[in-house]
């Protein structure tokens, strides 16, 4: 019996919502009664026989996510805030995810769960910690926090001649970025197929291809694909937006603090700040909202 035959929806409201073309199908569970599951959200995520999305977000108070790593609490923020239950297109739950927080505040906004003036800030527990995250006008930055480089790999991709140096790079989820020396390179690529890592990561990464441009008034420029660990290629990765500007910081000697990162979905922004905290800035947006039927939509 297949996974649709078992009903994987159940009734209820959703939303779909994106950041630089990076989907997610949003749903609220304000008293915690509607855990995520892997069918669940592969039968959300289908972009088939379902809504379609990279990824699933369930909106729900920290305090009753029932899961200790959504705790606010024990990340020392009050237990009131909203957690972002991420989960990939494929059924795993990862750590965090750039995009996903703004068109997760975006979403609260839209159903009014939460207010946030221009220039206002919002605190929101992930799996890695609670992030700020902060209204501009149009577009919302986030704090990522703090990232840290690792150790390097040997990254073999389709489209490439020869295994190509990576450099690990956590940003609360693991990113593996690799510089590539022109554009017609990272056009050539085909990322259909997993990149293939060495050595292989015990929990897997995101892997971002890179080709850094020119640094210009203190501000760095790169162009960027990805391919995305439980989902594959997408058009955008806040995180890997935020790995890739930190490993090309590195490389260039540390030549520059502020970013511009143009994905195949659009623009980011990446801004190291005194702290060594990453901000990510971008667009997010709500572009319809819905409701699943049972057992299939
Ligand atoms: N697209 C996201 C990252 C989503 C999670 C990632 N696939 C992982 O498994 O770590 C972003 O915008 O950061």
């Amino acid at each position: 019996m297949t996974e649709r035959e078992h009903g994987a929806f159940s009734s209820g409201p959703f939303a779909k919502g994106h950041g630089t073309g990076n989907d997610f199908v949003l749903v609220a569970d304000v008293d915690g009664s509607a855990p995520l599951t892997p069918e669940r959200v592969r039968a959300l995520a289908d972009r088939r026989f379902g809504i379609g999305g990279d990824g699933v977000i369930r909106a729900v108070p920290s305090g009753r996510a029932g899961d200790d790593a959504l705790d606010a609490a024990a990340h020392g923020a009050a237990a009131t805030v909203w957690a972002m239950d991420y989960w990939n297109a494929d059924g795993s739950v990862s750590e965090m995810c750039g995009n996903g927080v703004r068109v997760f505040v975006r979403y609260l906004l839209e159903q009014r769960l939460a207010e946030l003036p221009d220039g206002g800030s919002i605190d929101i527990a992930t799996r890695a910690g609670v992030k700020r995250v902060v209204r501009r006008g149009a577009l919302l930055s986030a704090d990522l926090g703090g990232f840290e480089l690792g150790r390097d790999s040997l990254v073999a991709a389709d489209g490439l001649d020869v295994a190509r140096p990576g450099l690990a790079v956590s940003t609360g989820n693991p990113h593996i970025v690799v510089a590539l020396a022109s554009e017609d390179e990272l056009r050539d690529l085909d990322l259909q197929r997993a990149p293939a890592l060495d050595p292989v990561p015990a929990d897997g990464a995101n892997v971002e291809f890179v080709v850094p441009g020119v640094i210009a008034d203190g501000v760095g420029s790169i162009r960027m694909r990805v391919h995305e660990r439980g989902v594959g290629e997408t058009l955008s990765c806040g995180t890997g937006a935020v790995a890739a500007a930190m490993a090309t910081r590195h490389w260039s000697g540390d030549a520059a603090d502020r970013w511009i990162i143009d994905v195949p979905g659009g623009r980011l922004e990446v801004e190291l700040d005194e702290r060594g905290h990453a901000w990510l800035t971008g667009p997010a947006e709500i572009v319809f909202r819905g409701e699943t039927l049972s057992p299939v939509p």
